[in-house]
């Protein structure tokens, strides 16, 4: 970890994956001035839309690139000193994943693992089981989704100790990506860190126990995600046996588009529900219904650019505002 105060850096056991004003420049375009702190066992998500810088990042961790500025450690080297051993250590899907076409998923598979000095049948053949991979066509021929799974296998298959997956479900149907957010949150239970690039939020909303948004190649914020649903907006729906009383929940702070209609009563709550759920608990509550944190609201507000128009029309940007903050 970088002591800010010092300008040193501090070497923690859990500390996998550092940078400190980590810069590329393209011209005006690529990463700035990024600092990033990843922890061992940890699921971190790398988030932001096309362009932001995601993928260079990425490349700078495992020197693929190099960086005009600042640092990098990843697994406590530096990968421009040490890219092979950072490398042999690290599994790695890359964004344009390119396999050798002729060549079956089995053959891939079985080449990279002799690349690695020999391949852990059992646990290749769980793998490909649970992913569900195709493994006797050539690899040309499959969807992007089946060569995407083999991606995923051989980023996997060595047993690394660090993960890097660059948007890691593009073209998987909903039931491989669930197969595969449970294998992403077993890996990190056995203290691998996996980092993970999306686009989105909800690719990585149910495994990350952080989240880093990165914006026009600068970080945004980092935030646990736990901490981001503490602040969704989210719908609450109740039936109360009396005739509940509008301007009760109307006067809460952070509840609004409070609707009653006989004796169901709707609201918008920005953060905890505990003081509707206070009010309605003045009643005889006969259902409740509370819709799940909508995280995407915030999202949004965070890849906007500042001197944009409010996209949700200007109207109270509370949540979204309050909260980018470092979570460390
Ligand atoms: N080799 C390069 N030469 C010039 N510009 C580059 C190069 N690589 C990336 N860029 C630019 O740097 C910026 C960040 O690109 P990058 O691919 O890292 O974004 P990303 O967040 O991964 O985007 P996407 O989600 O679309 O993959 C973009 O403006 C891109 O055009």
């Amino acid at each position: 970890m970088h002591d800010r105060d010092s300008g040193w850096w501090v070497v923690t056991a859990e500390a996998v994956l550092e940078t400190k004003r980590l810069t590329k420049d393209y011209g005006g375009v690529g990463v700035f001035d990024l600092d990033l702190s990843v922890r061992r066992g940890e699921v971190f998500g790398f988030l932001g839309p096309n362009g932001a810088g995601k993928s260079t990042t990425i490349r700078m961790l495992l020197d693929f690139v190099r960086p005009d500025a600042g640092e990098v450690r990843v697994l406590g080297a530096d990968p421009r000193v040490a890219g092979p051993s950072v490398r042999a250590r690290t599994g790695f899907l890359p964004s344009e994943l390119s396999l050798w076409g002729r060549s079956t998923g089995r053959q891939v598979l079985g080449h990279l693992g002799r690349l690695r000095g020999g391949l852990d049948r059992a646990w290749t053949d769980e793998l490909c089981r649970r992913l569900d991979v195709e493994l006797d066509r050539p690899v040309k021929s499959l969807s992007t989704g089946n060569k995407q799974k083999i991606g995923l296998v051989q980023a996997f298959a060595h047993r690394p100790e660090l993960v890097v997956l660059d948007e890691p479900t593009t073209g998987l149907d909903p039931l491989v990506q669930q197969e595969f957010q449970r294998l992403v949150r077993e890996t990190a239970d056995d203290g691998v860190t996996v980092f993970l690039s999306s686009h989105t939020l909800a690719e990585v909303e149910r495994v990350a126990d952080r989240v880093a948004v990165l914006r026009r190649g600068r970080l945004v914020t980092t935030e646990r995600v736990a901490a981001l649903k503490e602040l969704a907006v989210r719908r609450v729906v109740a039936e109360t046996r009396e005739e509940p009383d509008r301007r009760a929940f109307a006067a809460l702070d952070g509840v609004r588009d409070v609707e009653v209609e006989g004796h169901r009563v709707s609201a918008t709550v920005e953060g905890h529900v505990d003081a509707l759920v206070k009010v309605l608990a003045r009643h005889t509550v006969l259902s409740l219904d509370v819709e799940e944190a909508d995280l995407e609201e915030i999202f949004l507000a965070m890849y906007q650019d500042q001197d944009q128009d409010d996209p949700r029309g200007g109207r109270d940007r509370s949540s979204a505002e309050r909260k980018p903050q470092e979570a460390r």
